[in-house]
């Protein structure tokens, strides 16, 4: 039952239960006002996100049942029209939260904000949803906390879109790799945001081989990147 969830709007076919359904990404409580002007520049301080348009989306959510697929009885992302090369498929939906990274000379203000703040980051970083949407050193003039570098995430783990549901090439799409990238792009409200783009170039190793983009039925596929696999491998 998804009892207490509250979605933006009906959530599309094959929607977890557990999951809120969201048409555009929130904040999370502890996000700094401070550092709403960074991710969205052009709205006075506040975090106004434009609600995502269904109608142009042409993907959608389908369990794998493919035999030897490594995600086999999860979900993955599936076109349901033709995609072409270097096109927009969807926006990556979530919460959007920060984190200090203390540099050496700062421990004092590490100790005070490691209470308040290790909950929701442990969350975060165990979250296979978590997503690095961009990053402020320390000397940058736009950092309003002088001295620490910081870390801003989305992370899609209890709220999401369908975009939450890419799965990464490897074990699936080995030879012809991924098909599809993440890029970080704007919102209409030109807010920050991450998104899925089928690949402009062609990825295969036939370099005579034309890019004809990602047909009907396919699965979405991205690179998390080695980083991603390394962080869970060393888990395991
Ligand atoms: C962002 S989720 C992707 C959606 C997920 N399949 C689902 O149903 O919710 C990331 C998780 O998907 C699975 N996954 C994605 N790509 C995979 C791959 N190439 N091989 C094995 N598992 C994969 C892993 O369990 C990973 O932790």
């Amino acid at each position: 039952m998804t009892r207490g969830l509250i979605h933006d709007c009906t959530p599309p076919p094959n929607w977890p239960e557990s999951i809120t359904y969201l048409n555009k990404s929130r904040l999370s409580s502890k996000f700094p006002k401070e550092l709403i002007s960074i991710i969205s520049p052009n709205t006075n301080g506040l975090f106004k996100p434009k609600s995502i348009k269904k109608n142009p989306l042409k993907v959608i959510i389908k369990q794998i049942k493919i035999e030897n697929h490594p995600a086999k009885g999860q979900n993955g992302l599936f076109s349901n029209k033709k995609i072409k090369p270097g096109e927009l498929i969807i926006p990556y939906l979530g919460i959007i939260h920060s984190k200090f990274i203390l540099s050496e000379n700062e421990n004092e203000i590490q100790n005070q904000n490691q209470n308040d703040e290790n909950d929701e980051n442990d969350e975060h970083e165990k979250s296979d949803y978590d997503l690095s949407l961009i990053r402020i050193s320390s000397f940058e003039n736009k950092n309003p906390f002088k001295g620490i570098n910081i870390s801003i995430g989305i992370d899609s783990n209890k709220f999401g879109n369908l975009a939450r549901f890419v799965n990464d090439y490897r074990g699936i799409n080995d030879l012809k790799g991924p098909n599809s990238e993440f890029k970080l792009g704007k919102g209409e409200n030109g807010e920050l945001q991450m998104e899925i783009w089928s690949l402009p170039y062609n990825n295969n190793r036939d370099k005579t081989k034309q890019n004809l983009g990602i047909q009907k039925g396919e699965e979405i596929l991205v690179n998390y990147g080695k980083g991603w696999w390394n962080a869970r491998n060393s888990l395991n």
